[in-house]
């Protein structure tokens, strides 16, 4: 049992001397596994401490890399932020103050964007904040920041101002708190209408004035042709419109109808140049809405997260003013002046258009920018233009006479042009010396001619007599009008003609028979040129043009084009007073006798300048018809030349025995169209001696020369005789000049001599036969030589030798061409103040009045309508005459 148990126990025992062996052995093996991996540990540990070191270099790597690149594109964005900001807005739209300056865009572009501050973007260099305005949108301000709110209104103001032209940006404040405080800077601009306020209460007002504004715009201007006044100046390059920018500073909260029509405005008010700078008053939603929010530290424009923004100082105070100020006086000094050139066809467009059925020609641009057209046809057929001196009219009068005369050929329109006041304007449409150049369709330019009225009859005689010439060969075509005539007879020439009076009233001033046949003449033409095509213009820079008219309502009923210059009167109807508010360079344009709902305005280019008119009319004149001739000109000023004269120039010597059967003695020109020389007719017949009668030397020897030397030329030398006889030593150059031009042909005589010439001339008369050669007495101051005709020669005195010969020496080629110094001393002459006259049988007055000329002399009683004036002489014959004639002597050969 023993055993068995120290069996046991030895087996136990081995059991557990085994156990503890394997667990000594577990243990060891748990021991190194420890060790080994605390060893890992404090490796791991190790190594764990030096990974942060190594990530952090990477990621301080990564960090720098990613800085740089960043700033790099920062400055980048903002270079080119600034680059695109500068091109925005040049100039005045974003200038320092300091330097600031307006710069106006050009007429067709849209003035951009203006600045107000810095975008704020840190350690980046500034790039401007820009707002757009103008032709863009509206602008909101919130923020209860009021300084900071005025200083960005001031320079989005100030700015827009500076970059568009003087008077094309309109503001109107509304500023119920403070009354305009707002905008007390930019008062100057009140002066020119350029700034208007509305007081409180007057929102409403202006709303609805600005919808209408734009409602207009929309249809009148716009008017489905484009989407935008920006649109229409980019494609048209006008700008009619002005631009409209409504302040609005606070006040009430609004009514439901404010509320609709500020929707209205905001919706539709860009789109034709109206716009909204806002604070205090809530506005839509709208993409044309840029807000601006100007809170105390931080201000951002496009609302609350919009862009951060460092405001500019606002523009000091006297650099608002005086910019206001400079723009007020550039608008009051008025516009400048439309280029002549908008008025012209393209150069290779002139001469293109047809004149068959009316005259039509643009005059200047109106309000919408449209041209305003001016016609002349048969409705209407006349014009009547008015304005007081220095208003434009002689302007006006060559931008219509170019705008025609660049559209329509010389064979489709033809000017005769009168100008009743001192001047020598119209002169240059003429061939001059300066400018060899004239304007081909001009056939007539009187100028000066305010004291020979007579021209002004004589043109309207010729412009009659076209008249009469046109309605036959219309009546031979069996046609009524001037577009029908032309229809049918396409080879003849039928121009329209326009004839322009400028000053007429001196036609028609007076009470005399120039005055009456004028008024006639003139409403004949003004009734019946219409379908003839023969035009009326007439001007008047003086009431009385229109009065003298006012007294013939047929007459001013035919005028139906009416032009109205800055404060005309009575041009236009009776209450229609557009022209009063005109400004300057403008007209007002009624094709409806004047009624107000005829009124167009245009802005008149200027024309009248002599590099302006000159460029056109060398260019038309050098695209003239080869058989082109220059205008005649008359100048009332000016002396005419014998050599010069026409009818001077056709005389040439008879070939028959004796000379001509009845040669003429040329004496003055005639003042009419055609430039004509007034003759007398010298034929064997009683009573062909001329009297020259008045105290001027010079003319009475001008007249006695252009006699002596106009029948001189019609006779071959040596087969005429010229007896001259000087007896005022005043006269004796002239008829000594005379005398040796005349050469062997002339005998001279003196007061000593001259009853020996009388009384060898009526004792040839006493003898039987007519003398072959005829005999021509220049008596010079005749007399003068009373004393000494008185005495006898033989049986006879010298003045019973001289009546003698007036009586009986016409009929035998002998005529006496003599100067009286008064009809008293000729009558006396010819025996006494009863004695009858017949023998002479035409006389020219010089400073005679029309009253001495009376009773024998002159048909009727009273004597002619005649008033001497230099230069001129009244000419009457007895033989063709039934009225006196005006003649301008010719001037003496020097
Ligand atoms: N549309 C215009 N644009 C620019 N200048 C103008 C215009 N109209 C007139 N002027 C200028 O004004 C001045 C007066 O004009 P104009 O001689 O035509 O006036 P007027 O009415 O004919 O005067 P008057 O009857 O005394 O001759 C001129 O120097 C002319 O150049």
């Amino acid at each position: 049992m023993a055993d068995r148990r120290a069996q046991l126990v030895g087996r136990v025992r081995g059991l557990l001397s085994e156990a503890l062996g394997s667990a000594r052995g577990r243990l060891t093996a748990a021991r190194a596994e420890l060790e080994t991996g605390q060893d890992r540990l404090t490796r791991v540990r190790r190594a764990a401490a030096t990974v942060p070191q190594r990530v952090g270099a990477e990621r301080d790597r990564r960090l720098a890399e990613i800085d740089s690149r960043y700033s790099t594109r920062i400055a980048e964005l903002v270079r080119r932020a600034a680059a695109a900001a500068e091109r925005e807005a040049p100039g005045a739209a974003s200038a320092d103050w300091s330097r600031w300056a307006p710069t106006p865009t050009g007429r067709a572009d849209t003035p951009g964007a203006v600045r107000v501050g810095t975008v704020r973007i840190p350690g980046a260099e500034p790039v401007p904040a820009l707002v757009p305005l103008l032709d863009a949108g509206h602008v909101h301000l919130t923020g209860e920041h009021r300084a900071a709110c005025d200083a960005v209104v001031s320079a989005l103001l100030l700015r827009s101002i500076g970059r568009t032209d003087p008077g094309t940006v309109r503001l109107i404040g509304y500023d119920p708190e403070h009354l305009g405080g707002g905008l007390a800077g930019f008062a100057p601009l009140g002066t020119a209408g350029l700034l208007t306020f509305v007081g409180p209460g007057g929102l409403a007002r202006l709303l609805d004035d600005l919808v209408e504004q734009i409602r207009r715009i929309n249809e009148t201007v716009l008017a489905g042709e484009h989407s935008s006044l920006r649109e229409l100046a980019a494609a048209t390059g006008r700008r009619p419109e002005p631009w409209r920018v409504a302040v609005l500073l606070g006040g009430d909260e609004l009514s439901r109808h404010e509320r609709g029509q500020l929707d209205r405005v905001v919706r539709t008010g860009a789109a034709c140049g109206v716009h909204l700078v806002v604070r205090g008053i809530p506005l839509p939603d709208d993409p044309t809405v840029q807000r601006v929010l100007v809170a105390r530290g931080d201000v951002r424009i496009g609302g609350p997260t919009g862009l951060p923004v460092r405001l500019d100082p606002p523009p000091p105070a006297t650099l608002v003013t005086e910019t206001c100020r400079q723009v007020a006086s550039t608008v009051n000094a008025g516009p400048a002046p439309t280029p002549f050139t908008e008025l012209l066809p393209p150069p290779g467009e002139m001469w293109q258009e047809d004149s068959s059925t009316a005259l039509v020609a643009p005059i200047g641009e109106g309000p919408s920018g449209r041209p305003v057209l001016l016609t002349l046809g048969d409705y209407p057929p006349h014009a009547l233009i008015g304005g007081p001196s220095g208003t434009g009219k002689t302007n006006l009068i060559f931008a219509w006479i170019g705008a025609l005369a660049s559209r329509y050929s010389p064979a489709e329109l033809e000017f005769y042009l009168l100008d009743f006041k001192e001047g020598v304007s119209f002169a240059r449409f003429a061939q001059g010396r300066r400018d060899p150049s004239w304007l081909p369709h001009m056939r007539l330019v009187g100028i000066n001619v305010n004291t020979d009225r007579e021209f002004g009859l004589a043109l309207l005689r010729f412009l009659a007599e076209e008249l009469r010439r046109r309605a036959d060969a219309a009546k031979q075509h069996e046609v009524t009008k001037l577009a029908e005539l032309r229809a049918v007879d396409p080879k003849g020439h039928w121009p329209r003609i326009v004839a322009v009076v400028d000053e007429f009233q001196m036609l028609l001033a007076g009470r005399d028979v120039v005055a009456r046949e004028a008024a006639d003449l003139l409403e004949d033409l003004a009734r019946r040129g219409r379908s003839q095509g023969i035009h009326l213009v007439l001007a008047s820079q003086d009431v009385r043009g229109i009065e003298a008219l006012w007294g013939r309502p047929a007459l001013v009923a035919q005028f139906t084009l009416r032009i109205a210059l800055p404060k005309a009167l009575r041009i236009l109807a009776e209450r229609n007073d557009a022209a009063q508010s005109l400004p300057r360079h403008h007209a007002v344009i009624n094709a409806e006798s004047g009624m107000v709902e005829g009124n167009e305005i245009a802005r008149i280019p200027s024309a009248s300048e002599w590099e302006t008119w000159s460029e056109l009319q060398h260019r038309l004149w050098r695209m003239r018809p080869p058989d082109a001739a220059p205008a005649r000109l008359f100048d009332g000023d000016a002396i005419p030349r014998l050599a010069d004269a026409p009818d001077f120039r056709a005389l040439a010597p008879a070939r028959q025995p004796g000379g001509p059967r009845g040669p003429v003695a040329l004496l003055g020109e005639i003042i009419d169209v055609q430039a004509r020389s007034a003759a007398l007719r010298l034929p064997r017949a009683p009573g062909r001696n001329l009297a020259v009668l008045g105290t001027r030397v010079d003319e009475a020897c001008a007249v006695l020369d252009a006699v002596g030397r106009s029948l001189a030329r019609q006779h071959e030398p040596g087969s005429a005789r010229f007896s001259i006889a000087c007896l005022d030593p005043d006269a004796d150059h002239a008829a000594r000049s005379l005398y040796e031009d005349l050469a062997d042909d002339a005998a001279w005589y003196d007061e000593e001599t001259v009853p020996e010439l009388v009384a060898e001339t009526a004792e040839a008369l006493a003898g039987p036969g007519t003398p072959t050669t005829p005999h021509y007495l220049l008596l010079y101051a005749v007399d003068a030589a009373a004393g000494r005709l008185g005495a006898r020669v033989g049986r006879r005195t010298g003045l019973e030798h001289l009546r003698q010969i007036l009586h009986d020496g016409p009929e035998r080629r002998t005529h006496v061409l003599a100067w009286w110094r008064g009809v008293a001393r000729m009558r006396n002459d010819l025996g006494g103040p009863a004695s009858r006259t017949d023998q002479i049988g035409a006389w020219v007055a010089l400073d005679v009045q029309g009253g001495e000329l009376g009773s024998s002399l002159y048909p009727g009683t009273g004597g002619p309508d005649w008033y001497p004036r230099p230069w001129r002489g009244l000419f009457f014959d007895r033989a063709v005459h039934r009225t006196g004639q005006t003649i301008i002597p010719y001037g003496l050969p020097r």
